[in-house]
Parts: C-alpha cells; sequence; structure tokens
C-alpha cells in the first residue's frame, strides 16, 4: 500500500505527518514506525503525526516517538499541525483537546494547564515535585511536571555543558518514572530568556521540544525565576512562551513544511 506523508518541521524537531483527515489510513505498529524513522533505511523523523477526523474537534491528531511509542502531547508538532490545517482549529489529543492559531509560517497554542502532583507525572512513589531530593551525577534537585506529557527539569549554570547524551538516556529510563520521562537542562540567562537543552523520551536529543520549553518555563515562573512571557532558546531556535492569569500555557514559534512524497508501505513491514 503506497500512502502519501508530508514532512514538515518546528525548529528542527521534525515530522513525518500522515494526513487522514479525508483519507483511510491504516494503523502503523511499532516496528513498522521504528523502520520509518530510521534517518538511513526509512524517511527519518523524531515523532511521526497521524491526523484523522474528530467528534469533539476539528481534527484528532496521535503522536508517535521515533522508537514507536504513543504519546500524549507534543508542542512542535502541535504548531506544525496548526500551518498544515491553514485556519483557527480545535485539535484533539491523548493529552486533551488544544487551540490553535497559524500564521505565517508559524503558529500559536494553547497548551492547556500544568499538573504538578506525583501521581500526576507520574513517579513511582510519593515526593515533593517542586524540588526533588534527587540527582544523577552533576545534575541536582529538579522539579518535575506534566504538561500533556512528563517532564524533569533541572535548572544548570551552563546548559551547553551538560552531557545530556550520556545522562538523558540514563534519567529517561530510571525507575522513578514509570511511563519514562523527557529531559530539560536550563539556564536562566535573564527574567525574560531561558537556553534550553532537552533529551526527549523516546526520540532522544533533538534541536527542539515544545513541551520541553513549555515545561520549563512553567517551573522556572513557579519559582519566580522568569517573567510571565519568556523567550526559550534550544538548539533549533526560539519559542515564545506566556501564562495567563489562569494557569494556561501559550506557545508561539515557527512552523513549516519541508516536503511531501509517497513510501510504499510494505518496505516497513
Ligand atoms: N518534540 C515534542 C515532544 C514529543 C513527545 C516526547 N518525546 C514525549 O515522549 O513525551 C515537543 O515538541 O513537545
Amino acid at each position: 500500500m503506497r500512502l502519501p506523508f508530508i514532512k514538515m518541521h518546528g525548529l528542527g524537531n521534525d515530522f513525518v505527518i500522515l494526513d487522514g483527515r479525508e483519507i483511510d489510513l491504516p494503523s502503523l505498529d511499532t516496528a513498522q514506525i521504528r523502520a520509518l524513522a530510521d534517518r538511513h533505511r526509512g524517511i527519518g523523523f523524531d515523532q511521526l503525526i497521524v491526523l484523522r477526523p474528530s467528534d469533539e474537534a476539528d481534527l484528532a491528531m496521535r503522536i508517535h516517538n521515533a522508537d514507536g511509542g504513543e504519546v500524549e502531547a507534543c508542542g512542535n508538532a502541535t504548531r506544525a499541525v496548526a500551518v498544515l490545517h491553514g485556519q483557527p482549529a480545535s485539535i484533539a489529543t491523548a493529552g486533551g483537546t488544544l487551540r490553535v492559531r497559524p500564521g505565517e509560517n508559524m503558529a500559536e497554542a494553547a497548551m492547556g494547564r500544568a499538573r504538578f502532583d506525583w501521581q500526576d507525572i507520574p513517579l513511582a512513589y510519593a515526593m515533593d515535585t517542586r524540588e526533588m531530593p534527587l540527582g544523577w551525577d552533576m545534575l541536582e534537585r529538579p522539579s518535575a511536571v506534566n504538561v500533556g506529557n512528563p517532564h524533569i527539569v533541572f535548572f544548570v549554570d551552563d546548559a551547553r555543558a551538560v552531557p545530556l547524551e550520556t545522562l538523558g538516556p540514563e534519567i529517561e529510563t530510571d525507575p522513578l518514572f514509570p511511563e519514562r520521562i523527557n529531559v530539560n537542562v536550563a539556564q536562566i540567562l535573564s527574567r525574560k530568556a531561558i537556553r534550553l537543552r532537552v533529551w526527549e523520551r523516546g526520540a532522544g536529543l533533538t534541536l527542539a521540544c515544545g513541551t520541553g520549553a513549555c515545561a520549563t518555563a512553567t517551573v522556572a515562573y513557579r519559582q519566580g525565576l522568569v517573567d510571565a512571557e519568556v523567550e526559550v532558546t534550544l538548539p533549533g531556535g526560539t519559542l515564545t512562551i506566556r501564562h495567563d492569569e489562569e494557569g494556561g500555557i501559550h506557545m508561539a514559534g515557527p512552523a513549516s513544511e519541508a516536503f511531501r512524497g509517497t513510501f510504499e508501505l510494505d518496505d516497513y513491514s
């Protein structure tokens, strides 16, 4: 079966989008997703995004990491889908329904509210998630937050000096996190600017993580380290994260289409 796909990215965090808004799509299994994600043997992507019609929203988006696992949220893909859809919309995801507003190669998204209870992250056992009495090598006393998906945030003096390629997978798979976790190392540059690097659960080091930016800005704002609106700069570029008075998180930043193509699903089975 030959399937059309759209390659898009947000700040270099890249996606293959299967657009089932108007055509029937088959369900892909974990092995097929992993094979397609392979940057040598497949098309290559950080996340596979599957769009379908929705009864309760304008469209539905399902998100799979490069390792094949299905996840609840992806900030950069949410903006990419907004650009593809081309008009303000509600998008149903496993983490809740999000509202988006596209612009020219950019989009704004209302990402909902953060949750901080240990059961909501989730953690394996009770702990104060604001300052966790834990450390992994040079990374200590993190905060945990769920912004649709689970994140741990470490504030460090120099985000670029952290060996995230070794510490990231160790923390992601720590038994403290029964659903694994996205790992953020953040450097506060000013009350309006954060530098961030992210080891993504199921995808590894990416050029940018939209939910990581939301999670980090939210934890920093809650701790009084930054203003309600802050610029978060990742290796792939900058997102603006704003907190409204009801605790809602709003994200704005670039997203664009790279190319379109087709692939033979049987080649990946
Ligand atoms: N790249 C994404 C996050 C994708 C999901 C994440 N790896 C997870 O497992 O929760 C973003 O832009 O938010």
